[in-house]
């Protein structure tokens, strides 16, 4: 990340200070912040890279355009168990990519344009930045900014391994992989998790010829132990798996690559492929800030230091003006998190004596691979962890799709829903679900969670659409069996 050039801190003495009420580093999810209450102030928005940070632009929103398609083609696959014959006829890559970017690219020239020139206030630093003081940044050319107020959102950056070959033009993090010019016929998936499960299926979606490799087993190990199991075998039945491998190196071969693996056992193996996406994990920014100048606190695992308040931590006290929020200082990265921050920041920038507190009780996620699969709250082992302190009767269900009409429709093989809750309380503690649209499947999960509604109750008190496929979610609740909250 190209930051001050060394010899910057002598030639500032020279150059003058320009004063902010507020200065936000980071223009994904910080670039919110900018509401009405600023029109009378003076507001700076510093962002060396591409107007709209992460999600827009190489984030959750163009994967999940890519997601989509790549759903429908693979649709041909499984048609053919209901006696539906589909054929692929073609995908057409450039077309899919220009419909992505032709539409993000716009939304973030806008979004810049808008900052940069129609608002009087604000004053955009298209440059990577960092703190010289304690309200005091200093950014790449050497322009020196103070604020009254900062807030850090400068996000996180993809993690490579340090082997050779990694920096090879083949080889790609999900940064560039979504641009590239033509449909690879072989590609390497590095990594277990979340950007690794998305971009396999949309490949092999395309019938690129997809190998992921792990150093672990099974995959997305952070989900509860069924849903990894399971997916590592639906993955397995849609694309190569090499589970127990790591990532020695890589060489060009031809057009492609040659990438040697190194297996538990000391082996080695090799994988040729036209191009390799490494997702090895996102590291936060919060390295590149030079926080020190301004005495913050790291996390352990280098993440910014942040109160519930979402103020940052120097020596452990809220220093006085600082914010941060989202994957520089969240242990979640994922958007709805960092929104959820950046409300909480907004609300606390612009009223210092009625502060808001970070509701972090039940963060859902989902991973839009196939099949999709979502959660929130605690795993089983966790729940089970936790009872083991507490003396709670814990219960778990796993109800499966193809238990439904709707999953009879679908011919379903391999949905379900896995619901753990307290047996006194019938308050679900955790919600898995693995298949078709699990990512909405699971919302009245999560509203029932975030709203203290038991299981009983949510199953009992409302209809459920007959033959809809929250049917699978229905018969989840009720066969938990526990009983109506005594009133
Ligand atoms: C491929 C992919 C898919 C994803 N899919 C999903 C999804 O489906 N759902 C979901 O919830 N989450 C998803 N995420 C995660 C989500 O994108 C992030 O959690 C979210 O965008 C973080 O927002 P943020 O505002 O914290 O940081 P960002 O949006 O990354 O913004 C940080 C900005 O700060 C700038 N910056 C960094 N350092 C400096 C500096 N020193 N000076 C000035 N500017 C700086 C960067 O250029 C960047 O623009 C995905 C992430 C990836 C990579
Ligand atoms: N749908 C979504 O919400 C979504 C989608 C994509 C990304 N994200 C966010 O972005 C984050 C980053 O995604 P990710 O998939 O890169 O990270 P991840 O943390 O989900 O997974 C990283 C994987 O890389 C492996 N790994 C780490 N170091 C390695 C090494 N040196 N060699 C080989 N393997 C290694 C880990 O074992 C793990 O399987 C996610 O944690 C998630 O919060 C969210």
């Amino acid at each position: 990340m190209p930051l001050t050039e060394p010899g910057t801190l002598g030639r500032l003495r020279w150059l003058s200070v320009t004063y902010f009420d507020l200065a936000i580093i980071g223009s994904g999810s910080g670039n919110s912040l900018i509401t009405p209450y600023w029109d009378d102030k003076k507001v700076a928005i510093i962002d060396g890279g591409t107007f709209g940070g992460t999600c827009l632009n190489v984030g959750c929103i163009p994967t999940k355009m890519f997601v989509y398609p790549a759903q429908l083609a693979s649709a041909a696959k499984e048609a053919a168990a209901l006696g539906v014959d589909m054929v692929v006829k073609d995908v057409r890559w450039q077309e899919v990519r220009d419909r992505v970017f032709g539409r993000i690219d716009a939304i973030s020239d806008g979004g810049r344009r808008y900052r940069d020139e129609e608002l009087d206030n604000v004053t955009l630093y298209p440059e990577y930045a960092k703190f010289i003081g304690p309200k005091t940044l200093v950014t790449a050319s050497g322009e020196s900014i103070e604020a009254e107020r900062i807030v850090i959102a400068a996000g996180s950056r993809a993690h490579l391994p340090d082997v050779p070959g990694i920096d090879l033009p083949q080889v790609h993090t999900s940064d560039t992989v979504m641009r590239i010019d033509q449909l690879p016929e072989r590609v390497l998936v590095v990594g277990g998790g979340f950007i690794a499960a998305e971009f396999a299926a949309v490949f092999s979606g395309f019938d690129c010829e997809v190998t992921q490799i792990n150093r672990s087993a099974p995959l997305l190990k952070s989900e509860d132990r069924i849903v990894s199991e399971r997916f590592t075998a639906a993955a397995a039945a849609q694309w190569n798996l090499k589970l127990g491998w790591t990532l020695s190196r890589i060489e060009e071969a031809g057009s492609g690559v040659r990438a040697t693996i190194a297996g538990a056992d000391g082996g080695e193996a090799v994988v040729d492929a036209d191009i390799v996406l490494v997702a090895t994990g996102r590291l936060t920014n919060a390295d590149s800030l030079d926080i020190q100048a301004a005495g913050l606190d790291l996390e352990e695992d280098g993440r910014l230091a942040v109160d519930e308040f979402q103020r940052v931590l120097a020596g452990g006290i809220p220093a006085e003006g600082i914010w941060a929020l989202g994957d520089v200082s969240s242990p979640y990265q994922l958007k709805h998190v960092a929104n959820h921050e950046a409300r909480v920041v907004t609300h606390n920038l612009e009223h210092p004596d009625d502060l808001r507190r970070s509701d972090h009780r039940f963060v859902p996620s989902a991973v839009f691979t196939r099949p999709q699969i979502a959660s929130v709250g605690l795993t089983e082992e966790q729940a089970r962890q936790d009872a083991e302190v507490s003396g709670a009767q814990i219960v778990t269900v796993i109800q499966e799709y193809g238990t439904t009409a709707y999953g009879w429709a679908m011919e379903d093989p391999t949905g379900f829903v896995k619901l753990i809750a307290d047996k006194a309380t019938g308050q679900l503690l955790g919600a898995h679900i693995m298949g078709h649209e699990a990512s909405i499947l699971i919302q009245p999960l999560i509203q029932a969670m975030s709203f203290g509604l038991d299981a009983y109750t949510m199953a009992h008190g409302q209809y459920w659409i007959h033959s809809a496929l929250t049917e699978v979610v229905e018969n989840a609740l009720l066969a938990l069996g526990t009983d109506a909250p005594s009133t």
